[in-house]
C-alpha cells in the first residue's frame, strides 16, 4: 500500500524512518528545519550531519516548507524533539489532511502539561484519537538507516489504521508489530531515556554489567508500575517498547540520553553534558516523569535521583547511595 507521507524533522530518526518509508515503496518529501540540511538530501542524497556515510534513496525529497510537505500527505510523521511539539504543531494543522494517519516517533513527556506525545497532537490538532499512531521500540536510527535487521511496534488504538501502517512500513530489515497500547508504548519509550542516563552514569563511574543489569531491571519495574497506575496493559512492557527498547537504549553508545549520562557519571557538568549531546529526551522528560509519578501516588526512585543529577545538582555518587541506602523490601512489592 503505497501512501504520500509527509516526515517532518529531518534529525536522526526522521531522516531514517523517511528512509525506510521511501524504501518500503512510498512517496516522501521530508521537512528540513535548516535549508543547508534539505539542499544536501536532494543534491546528493546525503544527510551527513545526523546520519554520517548514509547514502538516502534518491526519491527522497526534502524541502523547508512544512506546509509544501503536509499538503495532500495521508501520514504525517512527526519527528523533532519532544518539548517543541506543540508550537511547531500549532503552526502546521491547518495544512493537515482530514484523513490523514498522524504518526509519532517521539519518545518525551511533555513539561508543565506531563502530556504523552499522542495526548499533545489529540489537542492541537483536535483530531480523534484513533487517528494517531505511535513507533516506538529498539530502533537506534543509525543502525536502520544502515538496514540491520530490527523489530518495532506500531501502536494505535484503531487497530485497522495500525496494519494498515504496518504493510506501509514494513521491509526486509524493518519489522513492525501492532499493538493497542499506545499508552504503555509510549510511557516505555519516555521513560527508558531516564533509565538510559542511569545506566550511562553508572558506566561513566566505572560500574560493570551488574550494576547496568540492576538498574534496567529495576527501571522497568517502576516504568510498569507506572503504567499500571495509569491503565496501560502490563504485557507491552515486556515487549519491544518496553524492555527492548530499555536494553537497546542502556546498552548502545549510539543512545544519547546514554551517551549524556556516561559524560555525568564522569564529572561533567550539566551544560558540558548538553554541549556535547543533541536531542537527549530524558533529561527533560525525567522531570515530567516525576511530576506523572507524584500525581499517580507511583514511587518511581530511579527516576527521581536521575531529576536530582540532572536538575538539582547533585552527584551521581550521592544519587547511588540515596538509591543503596533505601530500606530493604520484596522484588514483587
Ligand atoms: N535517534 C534515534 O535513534 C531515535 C529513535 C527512536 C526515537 N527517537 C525519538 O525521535 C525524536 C526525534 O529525535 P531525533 O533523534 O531525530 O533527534 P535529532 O536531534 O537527531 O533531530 C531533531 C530534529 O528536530 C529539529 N529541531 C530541533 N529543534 C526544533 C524545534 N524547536 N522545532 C522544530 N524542529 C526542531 C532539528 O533541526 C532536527 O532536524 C525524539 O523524541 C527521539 O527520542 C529517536
Ligand atoms: O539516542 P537515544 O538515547 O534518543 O535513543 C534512541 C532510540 O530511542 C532507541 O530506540
Amino acid at each position: 500500500m503505497t501512501t504520500h507521507s509527509a516526515v517532518l524533522g529531518a534529525g536522526s530518526w526522521g531522516t531514517t524512518f523517511a528512509k525506510i518509508l521511501a524504501e518500503a515503496g512510498n512517496h516522501v518529501t521530508l521537512w528540513a528545519r535548516r535549508p543547508e540540511v534539505a539542499d544536501a538530501i536532494n543534491a546528493s542524497h546525503r544527510n551527513e550531519e545526523y546520519l554520517p556515510g548514509i547514502g538516502l534513496p534518491a526519491t527522497l525529497t526534502a524541502t523547508t516548507d512544512a506546509q509544501e510537505a503536509i499538503t495532500g500527505a495521508d501520514l504525517v510523521v512527526l519527528a523533532i524533539p519532544s518539548q517543541t511539539l506543540r508550537g511547531q504543531l500549532e503552526g502546521w494543522r491547518a495544512a493537515i489532511d482530514a484523513e490523514a494517519t498522524l504518526v509519532s516517533l517521539m519518545k518525551g513527556i511533555e513539561l508543565g502539561t506531563t502530556m504523552r506525545m499522542s495526548e499533545v497532537i489529540v489537542e492541537v490538532t483536535g483530531v480523534s484519537q484513533d487517528r494517531v499512531a505511535v513507533v516506538s521500540g529498539p530502533n537506534l536510527a543509525h543502525e536502520l538507516a544502515d538496514r540491520q535487521p530490527a523489530a518495532t511496534v506500531i501502536a494505535c488504538t484503531d487497530s485497522g489504521r495500525a496494519k494498515r501502517l504496518q504493510r506501509t512500513t514494513t521491509t526486509p530489515y524493518f519489522r513492525p508489530y501492532t499493538n493497542v497500547d499506545v499508552l504503555g508504548c509510549e510511557l516505555g519509550g519516555a521513560v527508558k531515556n531516564v533509565i538510559a542516563l542511569a545506566c550511562g552514569m553508572a558506566e561513566g563511574m566505572g560500574f560493570g554489567d551488574n550494576t547496568k543489569a540492576s538498574l534496567m531491571t529495576r527501571g522497568l519495574a517502576e516504568t510498569a508500575r507506572l503504567g499500571q497506575a495509569l491503565g496501560a496493559d502490563p504485557q507491552t512492557f515486556a515487549g519491544l517498547a518496553g524492555l527492548g527498547d530499555l536494553v537497546a537504549t542502556c546498552s548502545s553508545p549510539l543512545s544519547r540520553n546514554h551517551s549524556f549520562g556516561v559524560r555525568l557519571g564522569q564529572g561533567a557538568s550539566l551544560a558540558e553534558a548538553t554541549a556535547a549531546t543533541r536531542t537527549a529526551e530524558g533529561v527533560k522528560s525525567c522531570r515530567s516523569i516525576l511530576d506523572l509519578a507524584i500525581k499517580a501516588g507511583v514511587d518511581m526512585p530511579l527516576t527521581e535521583q536521575v531529576v536530582r543529577v540532572c536538575h538539582a545538582s547533585v552527584l551521581p555518587a550521592v544519587a547511588v547511595k540515596q538509591l543503596m541506602g533505601r530500606e530493604t523490601k520484596s522484588e514483587t512489592a
